[in-house]
């Protein structure tokens, strides 16, 4: 079975629909761009898929051992998170949050595994700066450490290169695509940038109230919907 499956998926606020009928699945490995305009269901989507919002109607499974808890999330950015006060370490050790459970105390375990995404994504150094005296790029890479620690199977990347450079972002793309090629770890991410989509995505879903195209990133250039998104209409 894929990692994710959603049939027939619609969701809203107080009785009204923003997404409906959604049908799609993500395989393992898989790296699925999430695209549409503004408003058009994607952040509404992915609160879902983590379990933060009901559906109202049809189901979301996980399959291939991905429990909705272990899912590695970055978030859209937002002002609290730019000025949190905490340590690097600090926050790519809460990644284990979640799997630590009830229990008091970070374990061995939890601490090795932020050491090691820490190195793995080059922000050793960093380990006892303030985390809101970064850069916008450093600070990325850090709850991508923070995302990694807390799922073997699937990160889920929220518009994760908004604000940044053209050289951190072609830098973040390439992270992400090696983590997905070497590690296998499925990548969903919502995006603005379509190109860049495009050019790293194995898979596209568009969004648009309900779903105007699901499939491999390839074909999308050539559908209808991924001609008239790249401007090629
Ligand atoms: N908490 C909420 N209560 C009521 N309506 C909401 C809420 N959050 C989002 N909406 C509405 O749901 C619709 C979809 O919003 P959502 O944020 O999911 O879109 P999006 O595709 O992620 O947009 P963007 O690209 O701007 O981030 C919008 O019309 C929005 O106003």
């Amino acid at each position: 079975m894929a990692l994710i499956k959603c049939e027939n998926v619609s969701i809203g606020y107080e009785g009204q629909t923003v997404v409906r009928d959604l049908n799609f699945e993500i395989g393992q490995g898989d790296y699925l761009c999430i695209v549409g305009e503004n408003g058009s269901g994607k952040s509404t989507l992915v609160k879902s898929l983590l379990g933060l919002k009901a559906v109202d109607s049809g189901k979301i499974e996980f399959g291939d051992g991905l429990k909705q808890k272990e899912i590695g999330y970055l978030p859209q950015q937002n002002d609290f998170q730019k000025d949190f006060p905490a340590s690097v370490y600090e926050v790519v050790l809460s990644g284990r949050l979640n799997s630590r459970g009830f229990r008091p105390f970070y374990t061995a375990t939890d601490k090795a595994e932020a050491a090691e995404k820490m190195e793995m994504l080059g922000i050793t150094d960093l380990r006892g700066q303030c985390f809101r005296d970064l850069s916008g790029g450093q600070k990325q890479r850090v709850l991508l450490a923070r995302a990694l620690c807390a799922t073997k199977k699937l990160l889920l990347l929220d518009e994760p290169v908004t604000g940044l450079d053209p050289i951190v972002t072609a830098e973040f793309y390439q992270l992400i695509q090696k983590i997905n090629r070497e590690s296998g770890i499925a990548v969903v991410m919502v995006s603005h940038d379509i190109e860049s989509a495009v050019e790293y995505a194995s898979h596209i879903l568009h969004l648009q109230e309900t779903v105007l195209y699901f499939g491999k990133a390839s074909q999308y250039k050539k559908s209808r919907a991924g001609k008239a998104f790249l401007g090629g209409e």
